[in-house]
């Protein structure tokens, strides 16, 4: 593993270089990786396994998502099946329903870990909050983690275009004595580019702060802020949007992306760098008191509950789509679907 320091903390990570392809492929050519679940992870993760010369196959009950899996080139009764054969079938089972949703399945899957099978996660969730979810595994298997750090859909864009997303990955319980090769040979397999070692806990309290917070939640909400105030001073909902939102998408976020906050900050006017410097503070004053309460109210498992209590409803997907709508249909992001389809490449 490459010691590397980060901001000058040392941690140990694994490399692409240390462990290639054709090692996560020698490592697992035994086994059948069975991904149960075909809804954001499940494609990206199957299809990169199986782009990478994997035996794979998908588990999935029948409806839309059973369709698309047959879009996407799984063959019904060759490598897709219903969720108990492909239990049966694979060797590694990848869990990979919603977490909610992984408490209903918890009771079937269980009956197929045999001694000597592998059951795979992509968050610290279900095994973390036992208590809430059941989740407990039997103690002659092994029991690991990747989680690729983003959506299932940049998984795979970005696999098809040659590069990879950062994943974390963390053992829970090494029966066999190769755990550890088996989760990073996974790793490899769905195209992480780089593996960070962590822990279920750690996994899952990390994860389910930063997508409350700056990920998604926090960014939303900072956006809203700043537009309705723009509003409120009479700009109109295309300068409140671009000022808000596009100019950050599209100029600056690459920058940082690229770089760093620094030479982002550098490639702007001195004018802008000089308030920038001013304001960043007030705004991380403002916002660290609710970060913390978030942070609390993870580790207390009480954003745990909510999600299991409010996934679990029978008409959660309706629930969620109502308040998604609700953000697409708000003043200001109508104005950048108008902005976006202004884009010279969409004109
Ligand atoms: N969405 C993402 O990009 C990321 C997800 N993860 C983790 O990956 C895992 C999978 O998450 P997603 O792909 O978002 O899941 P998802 O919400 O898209 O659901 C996956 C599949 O579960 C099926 N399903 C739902 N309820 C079911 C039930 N009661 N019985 C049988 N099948 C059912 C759906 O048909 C769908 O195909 C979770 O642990 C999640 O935290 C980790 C990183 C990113
Ligand atoms: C995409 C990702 O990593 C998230 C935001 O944690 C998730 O989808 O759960
Ligand atoms: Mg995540
Ligand atoms: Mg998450």
């Amino acid at each position: 593993m490459a010691t590397i320091n980060f901001g000058g903390v040392e941690e140990n990570v694994v490399t692409r270089e240390e462990f290639p392809l054709e090692k996560a492929r020698e490592v697992l050519k035994d086994e059948v990786i069975a991904v149960i679940g075909y809804g954001v992870q499940g494609p990206g993760q199957s299809l990169n396994m199986r782009d990478n010369g994997f035996n794979v196959i998908v588990g999935q009950r029948k409806g839309k998502t059973y369709d698309k899996a047959v879009q996407d080139g799984w063959v019904p009764g060759e490598t897709l099946f219903e969720i108990e054969e492909a239990l049966e079938r694979g060797t590694i089972i990848c869990f990979l329903l919603s977490d909610a949703a992984q408490i209903e399945l918890w009771p079937t899957v269980k009956k197929y870990l045999k001694p000597g099978k592998s059951l795979y996660f992509s968050h610290g969730f279900g095994v973390t909050y036992k208590e809430k979810t059941g989740i407990v595994p039997p103690s002659d298997v092994d029991v690991f983690l990747v989680a690729p750090k983003g959506s299932g859909t940049s998984l795979r864009r970005l696999f098809v275009e040659g590069k990879g997303l950062n994943s974390s990955f963390a053992i829970y319980q090494d029966a066999s004595g190769n755990a550890r090769e088996k989760c990073i040979a996974m790793g490899i397999g769905v195209g992480s580019g780089y593996l960070f070692e962590t822990d279920f806990y750690k996994e899952v309290t990390s994860d389910l702060t930063g997508e409350r917070g700056t990920l998604m939640g926090a960014i939303q909400g900072i956006f809203a802020a700043q537009y309705e105030v723009l509003r409120a001073n009479g700009h109109s909902p295309s300068e409140a949007f671009n000022e808000t939102v596009e100019e950050l998408t599209q100029s600056l976020m690459p920058l940082v992306a690229e770089n760093g906050m620094d030479w982002m900050y550098a490639n702007c006017s001195t004018t802008a760098q000089r308030g920038a410097l001013d304001w960043w503070k007030p705004f991380r004053d403002a916002t660290k008191p609710v970060f913390e309460k978030l942070y609390n109210s993870v580790k207390s498992g009480e954003q745990a509950e909510i999600s299991i209590t409010r996934n679990s409803q029978a008409d959660y997907r309706e629930k969620l789509e109502e308040e998604l709508k609700e953000l697409r249909e708000s003043e200001m992001w109508k104005a950048g679907s108008a902005v976006r389809s202004l884009r010279p490449e969409r004109s």
